[in-house]
């Protein structure tokens, strides 16, 4: 596998997000955290946006992170004169290539995409600038015409070609044929930027580095535009622990980049949001529970700590007597096997109840309630005084 390389836009298209609007200190604060795990690029932001973007992405740029910075542009040259102003030394110009893009942006006519591509490119050159080219709408374009851009975008000096799944449309074996081809075309490297419309962004991105890709977009929970990006939580695990391929960044800050994005953006992660969920390392169910106790690899694929994240046993509804023998363990009390299971019965139905794990004082409770019952029956029929039926 190539050496991968993630460019986060949780900056740019994760902002584009519907309702999410970063300030300077958050925008701040996630390009340093990124920047401190070792992701090796940020795209941190569209200076034609006008001011405060600008003075954003300047105050970043003075931050003076090991991360590489680059500015996303439409083919347009004062979009591109917007990141010199501030201080950018890497720009990423994206142009449609799709016949529905050329049509609602370039009345249709696919020359005006090739004059743009080539004015801006030129511009950017003629700065001194790193120049990564975007073909949005790339997995909709007629193949021919997407490498005639690629090719056209590579012979006037781009140093980067990106792949765009623009609608999230594609499923990994297409996503693997469509990257081949532009990678077997282009000695320049190919970067993924992949949607999640289909919920398949991640998949589709492992997909395009196996097809050859060697960058990829992210965005930190998955943020961006409709259903967002490819994960870079996903993506970054996936390639450590699947394909073993490690990028060099600090997984441990994971979830802290997560809380972080989740805050300044206003939406938290899903519970079972891949692996910085609040439920990605908790354990339920009987036999889930029983075997993690035994060793947490029967139904972990790795430890949460990677993620800087902890495991949970949570008591519900589906719980089993070994869960529930190890919480009241934890909390000095062992109970006869006939004991157990009317506590474990009575934890049932009241999670049913409350349509909802129980908490350890919940557990106590229904302990102490059978308990009583139990000392007051125990009490009627042998007239006996108070004897806990504890073991
Ligand atoms: C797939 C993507 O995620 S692309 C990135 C999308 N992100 C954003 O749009 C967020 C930031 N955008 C903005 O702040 C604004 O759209 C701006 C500043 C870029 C432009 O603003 P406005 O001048 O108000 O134009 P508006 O947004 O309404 O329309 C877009 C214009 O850009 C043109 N355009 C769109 N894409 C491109 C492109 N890649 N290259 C050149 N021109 C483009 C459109 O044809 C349209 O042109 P027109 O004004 O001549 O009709
Ligand atoms: O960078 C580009 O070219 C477009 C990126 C994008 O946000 C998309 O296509 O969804």
């Amino acid at each position: 596998m190539n050496q991968i390389v993630i460019n986060d836009t949780t900056l740019r298209d994760g902002e584009q997000a519907a309702g999410v609007a970063f300030n300077l200190e958050e925008k701040i604060a996630i390009a340093q955290l990124l920047d401190a795990m070792g992701v090796q690029e940020l795209e941190i932001g569209i200076p034609a946006m006008g001011e405060a973007e600008q003075q954003a992405i300047a105050t970043i740029v003075d931050l003076g992170l090991q991360a590489k910075l680059l500015g996303w542009n439409r083919a347009v040259i004062s979009d591109i004169q917007a990141c010199i102003d501030c201080g950018l030394q890497r720009v990423h110009i994206s142009i449609p290539v799709s016949e529905t893009q050329i049509a609602a942006k370039f009345q249709g006519k696919s020359a005006v995409v090739l004059q743009k591509l080539q004015d801006s490119i030129n511009f950017a050159l003629d700065h001194g600038l790193f120049v990564s080219v975007g073909a949005e709408d790339s997995s909709r374009a007629e193949v021919g015409f997407l490498l005639d851009v690629a090719l056209y975008a590579q012979e006037s000096g781009a140093s980067r070609f990106r792949f765009c799944d623009t609608v999230g449309i594609l499923d990994p074996f297409t996503t693997y044929t469509q990257v081949e081809q532009l990678v077997t075309a282009l000695s320049i490297p190919v970067e993924m930027h992949m949607h999640n419309d289909f919920g398949l962004a991640t998949a589709n991105t492992l997909a395009g580095i196996k097809a050859g890709a060697s960058s990829v977009n992210t965005t930190v929970n998955g943020l961006g535009e409709r259903s967002g990006n490819a994960a870079l939580e996903e993506v970054v695990m996936a390639l450590k622990r699947i394909h073993n391929t490690n990028l060099n960044i600090d997984t441990s800050r994971l979830l802290e980049i997560s809380r972080l994005v989740a805050s300044a953006s206003g939406y938290n992660v899903h519970p079972w949001k891949a692996i910085v969920g609040e439920n990605s390392f908790a354990h339920e169910s009987g036999i889930h529970a029983h075997g993690v106790l035994q060793n947490p690899d029967t139904y972990e694929p790795f430890a949460p700590e990677e993620v800087g994240g902890e495991r949970r046993l949570v008591l519900g509804k589906h719980s089993g007597r070994h869960l529930l023998t190890n919480l009241l363990q934890e909390q000095g009390i062992s109970l006869s096997p006939e004991a157990m299971q009317s506590v474990l019965d009575a934890v049932r139905q009241a999670s049913i109840n409350k349509k909802r794990s129980l908490s350890t004082a919940e557990m106590l409770d229904l302990t102490q309630a059978y308990q009583q019952t139990h000392i007051m029956a125990g009490n009627r029929e042998q007239g006996t005084g108070n004897r806990l039926e504890t073991r």
